[in-house]
């Protein structure tokens, strides 16, 4: 079966139009692309019309050089947030952005401020995508003592969410396995809630996982044109699992507008 996000999409446009009655003036939204690949084009596209629904101002910056337009945006008043597209190329590290991002515009909670939050267990910003994830596992299962497999490591997802979901009060028992991992189908066999942020089209098949799990499907993959996830699609005749595109890229992008009101608000006092 596929799992229904559209309560989620609900509760994050009830928030966004609660927070929109108490902004002073529009949001603006600056978004830092280098050399997009297929992924951020369609994020992007999304953002468009996302940000033009909740009358956010969006701005898409062409960046050349990264350190630079983040001092300029940082400093410049009337920008509330800032987002930096992944993945970055080479000559960059996300490093870069971490250190230099102002964190109360970090709408995507990458500073080494909000990850430093988080990692004492307190939100504020968290990468939009994790905090996805956890709200989609979070609404359709328990998680307490739950075993968890998170596959993939980065920093904006595998990282935040095993992190997000070892939280005291969600008590995941966490397993995060990655592309070293050695004979990674009988680690997720064994997962009740499994996490899949790969990056390749299609990769789990249905030996990879437990007849009932909750699968999340993190994978954008453009394939022909076409977005698809990371897992196979005859996964749902025996597991949970997020469609894509439907799931967690829809979240993501709601989350990403409301943490835009939120630093528009602390922005005017
Ligand atoms: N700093 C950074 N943060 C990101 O979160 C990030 C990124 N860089 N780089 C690119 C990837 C890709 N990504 C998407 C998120 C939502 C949709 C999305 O909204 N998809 C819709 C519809 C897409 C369609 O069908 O056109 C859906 O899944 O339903 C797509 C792609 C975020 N990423």
């Amino acid at each position: 079966m596929y799992i229904d996000v559209k309560n989620i999409l609900h509760e994050l446009n009830e928030e966004i139009e609660l927070l929109k009655s108490k902004v002073s003036h529009e949001p603006k939204l600056i978004s830092l692309v280098v050399e997009p690949d297929p992924s951020t084009l369609s994020y992007l596209k999304t953002q468009k019309k996302t940000t033009k629904k909740y009358g956010v101002n969006l701005e898409i910056i062409e960046s050349h050089n990264l350190e630079e337009d983040l001092n300029y945006y940082n400093e410049d008043k009337s920008v509330d947030g800032i987002f930096v597209s992944r993945p970055l190329p080479k000559r960059y590290s996300e490093l870069d952005i971490a250190r230099n991002i102002n964190p109360k515009k970090d709408v995507e909670g990458v500073s080494f401020f909000n990850i430093g939050s988080m990692y004492y267990e307190e939100e504020l910003f968290v990468p939009c995508t994790a905090e996805a994830v956890v709200k989609i596992i979070e609404e359709n299962t328990k998680i307490q003592g739950k075993n968890v497999v998170v596959v993939g490591r980065s920093t904006t997802v595998g990282k935040p969410v095993a992190i997000l979901l070892l939280k005291r009060g969600r008590d995941a028992t966490v397993t995060v396995a990655h592309s070293k991992t050695i004979d990674l189908n009988e680690i997720t066999q064994k997962a009740d809630i499994l996490v899949v942020a790969i990056g390749r089209a299609n990769y789990i098949k249905q030996n990879f996982v437990k007849e009932g799990a909750t699968i999340i499907d993190v994978g954008i993959n453009v394939v022909d044109g076409k977005i698809v996830g990371d897992v196979s699609s005859e996964v749902v005749e025996k597991c949970e699992v997020t469609p894509v595109p439907g799931g967690v890229g829809s979240v993501t992008s709601l989350i990403l507008i409301r943490n835009v009101f939120r630093a528009a608000i602390n922005n005017s006092i």
